[in-house]
This record gives C-alpha cells, sequence and structure tokens, in this order.
C-alpha cells in the first residue's frame, strides 16, 4: 500500500514473518501514521500489547501517548488519535481539537460515544432498525428507565407489564466499576431497594450463551462466552427478591472451545451479523464497538441485542494486531486520499 507516495507496505496476511521478526533484525519503514492515543492504564495494558506495537511498527504506524497536562494541539502532529477516557473536560477538549485540526481521524466523536454510554439510548437505535428478517429478527428486551424515586418502581413496573425476571443494570456506563453491578429480580416489590437511575430489563432465556460481535470499522469478529443460565417457572415460583450478580460474560468465561449443544454454540448467521452491524455503524456513528446477542431459547432465529460497549477488550479478539492495524492503514489512506 502506498501513503505519501513515499512508503510502500505488504498486505497484512501476506506474511507471517511481519510480527515474528525481532524488530532489531528488520528495518521497519519510518512512521508515516502518527497515532496518538488517550486511553486509561487498564486499556493501555490490555489494548497496547507488545505484538501489536511491533505488528503497526512493521507497517509505519507508530503510537504515541497523549500527555493530559499539555493542551492538545501542542503535542503531534497526528494522523489518527485513539480515545477512551470519561468526562466532558475530555470530549469538550477533542471537539475544540477537532475543529482546529479537521485533517486529523478522531476515532470517534465524543456526541457519538456518549450515546452508548446511556443504556437506553444504546439500545434505542437497535430497536429502531428495519432489517431484512431472512436470517432472523434482531430486537431488544423490553425495558423502563427509572430515573428517581424507586418507591414507585413496583407500580411503573406493572404498569408497563413487564414481566420478571428482570434485569436491573445502572443507567448511565462511565467507566466505573459500580456501573457493571447488575442485579437479577424475582419480584416487583424488592425493586425499591435499588438505586436509580437504572433501566430494568427483561430477563431472556437463551441457554446460557452469549456472542460478543466485535467491530472495527467493516471487520466483524464473533466470540462465544458464558452468560447467565435460563431461569425456569420453577425458579420463579420458588425465589423472590434481587441478587447482584458477578460478570458473567467476561473474557474469562470464554465459550469458544467449549463442547455445546450445536444449536446453541452456532453463530448468529454471517449475513444478519453483516447487516446489523453495517447499520449500527452507520446509525451510532461509531467505528470501534461491539454488540452483546444473545438467541432467545425456544423460539427460531430470534435475537436481542443487550448490550453496546464503546472500544471494547480488543486484545480478547482473535487477530486483533492484524485488523486493528489494516483498519488504522485504511483511515490513514482515504485521509490521504482526500
Ligand atoms: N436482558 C437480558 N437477558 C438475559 N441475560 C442478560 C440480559 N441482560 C444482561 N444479561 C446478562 O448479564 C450480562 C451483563 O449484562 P450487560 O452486558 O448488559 O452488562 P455490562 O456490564 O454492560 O457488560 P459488559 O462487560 O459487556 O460491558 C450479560 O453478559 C448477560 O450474561
Ligand atoms: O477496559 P475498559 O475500561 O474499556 O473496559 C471495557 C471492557 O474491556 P476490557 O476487557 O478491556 O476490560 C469490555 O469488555 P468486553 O465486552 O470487550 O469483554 C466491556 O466490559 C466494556 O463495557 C468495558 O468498558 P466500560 O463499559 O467499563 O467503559
Ligand atoms: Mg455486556
Ligand atoms: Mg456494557
Amino acid at each position: 500500500m502506498k501513503l505519501n507516495g513515499a512508503i510502500s507496505y505488504s498486505c497484512v496476511g501476506d506474511s507471517k514473518e511481519e510480527e515474528e521478526t525481532p524488530a532489531s533484525e528488520t528495518s521497519p519503514p519510518p512512521a508515516s501514521i502518527v497515532v496518538g492515543y488517550a486511553l486509561t492504564s487498564k486499556k493501555k495494558k490490555s489494548f497496547l500489547k507488545p505484538k501489536l506495537i511491533r505488528l503497526a511498527r512493521n507497517k509505519g504506524i507508530q503510537f504515541v501517548p497523549i500527555d493530559l497536562r499539555r493542551p492538545l494541539s501542542e503535542q503531534g502532529p497526528f494522523t489518527i488519535i485513539l480515545h477512551k477516557l470519561e468526562g466532558k473536560d475530555w470530549s469538550q477538549v477533542i471537539e475544540d481539537y477537532q475543529r482546529l485540526h479537521p485533517e486529523v481521524t478522531v476515532v470517534d466523536p465524543p456526541d457519538a460515544i456518549q450515546h452508548v454510554r446511556n443504556r437506553q439510548t444504546m439500545l434505542e437505535v437497535v430497536a429502531d432498525l428495519k432489517l431484512p428478517d431472512s436470517y432472523g429478527k434482531v430486537c431488544t428486551p423490553r425495558q423502563l428507565v427509572i430515573s428517581k424515586d424507586p418507591t414507585s418502581v413496583p407500580d411503573e413496573v406493572a404498569k408497563a407489564g413487564l414481566t420478571v425476571p428482570l434485569v436491573v443494570k445502572p443507567l448511565v456506563v462511565d467507566g466505573s466499576v459500580k456501573a457493571h453491578e447488575l442485579f437479577l429480580a424475582y419480584d416487583h416489590i424488592s425493586l425499591s431497594e435499588l438505586e436509580a437511575p437504572m433501566v430494568l430489563q427483561e430477563f431472556i432465556n437463551h441457554s446460557g450463551v452469549l456472542f460478543k460481535v466485535f467491530i472495527v470499522g467493516e471487520s466483524i469478529k464473533v466470540v462465544r462466552r458464558f452468560s447467565l443460565p435460563d431461569v425456569t417457572e420453577s425458579d420463579l415460583s420458588r425465589t423472590s427478591g434481587v441478587f447482584c450478580f458477578p460478570r458473567v460474560s467476561c473474557a474469562e468465561s470464554s465459550a469458544d472451545d467449549v463442547d455445546l449443544d450445536p444449536a446453541v454454540a452456532e453463530h448468529p448467521p454471517r449475513p444478519l451479523l453483516e447487516v446489523l452491524a453495517r447499520e449500527l455503524h452507520h446509525r451510532l456513528g461509531l467505528q470501534l464497538f461491539n454488540i452483546d446477542m444473545i438467541r432467545q431459547k425456544g423460539v427460531k432465529d430470534m435475537y436481542y441485542v443487550i448490550d453496546i460497549n464503546y472500544f471494547p477488550g480488543y486484545g480478547k479478539m482473535p487477530e486483533y494486531e492484524h485488523i486493528f492495524t489494516d483498519f488504522l492503514l485504511n483511515l490513514a489512506q482515504s485521509k490521504f486520499k482526500q
């Protein structure tokens, strides 16, 4: 591929050697793509792994940390900026910078990211989609937002006709541990114990398996994770109250290499994922996100999107190094063409 008419690189997949040859034995091309990044130290550790850095370097991409204590405009020059940080201040910094430097590709725009930091707005986009259902139907669980006064919750839930069990999720996803503190509620009354603002979402039986659909621009990768087990009628009749549950579908819960019933293990159909990812990519205005999807038990080809995460844990996505470096090259190339 050619950039600035000066450097030519091989394509991803041409050779495995590009990542396996020690850097000292090759002379990588001078970096022509400078990627400034503003990430938490946790994200930096899980994403900017040595293999990614090495592969990027061999393709002329250099990652440079953004110094948050210095004005952004005094740093760089950058070709691309990658970021995932919390707070209005940071969003403002990025927006101001983008206005001043339209030549830099900021991945992704803060207002688009904001959309998926709220569990109501993130799923509204999915609910509004009118996808052809030739490969299955995609919808979202019925849910109710409780903004304040949890004492009125039992009434509101009854009025809305939501059925138990309900998954209770904090409304705002702000990167904190608390934003991932979820509960399963077996009755309406106990809901008044919980802290608003929150989302009450109908629990969908899905045979305990969840699909994480990772999106990087136009690329899609799916992994399988374990999830909450189904809730039976007899569980419902025997249980009451609300129960906090841990992060069930984290990376350690991979179900990729597990012997499962093929009907449960089978990934959602590729054409369905392609159209869903494409639509969300455009409607959300995001390039980097993942979708948590489940297949309803006992209903043929019925899929639910239950969560969308911005700049998720790509470090756990197979071949992410190749996919991500290709993505960056494409971004830089299309900017150059413009
Ligand atoms: N409506 C639902 N029906 C069935 N199971 C659900 C539902 N919502 C959530 N779950 C289960 O709870 C888990 C966590 O829910 P969710 O993905 O919304 O939380 P999160 O904290 O945003 O997770 P993440 O770490 O992916 O950001 C899911 O992986 C799934 O196992
Ligand atoms: O590292 P981060 O803080 O971005 O954590 C994100 C985490 O990635 P990690 O695996 O690198 O922890 C993601 O996991 P996967 O869905 O990809 O498995 C997901 O849980 C996001 O919701 C988290 O972002 P948050 O919602 O808290 O902003
Ligand atoms: Mg999730
Ligand atoms: Mg989430």
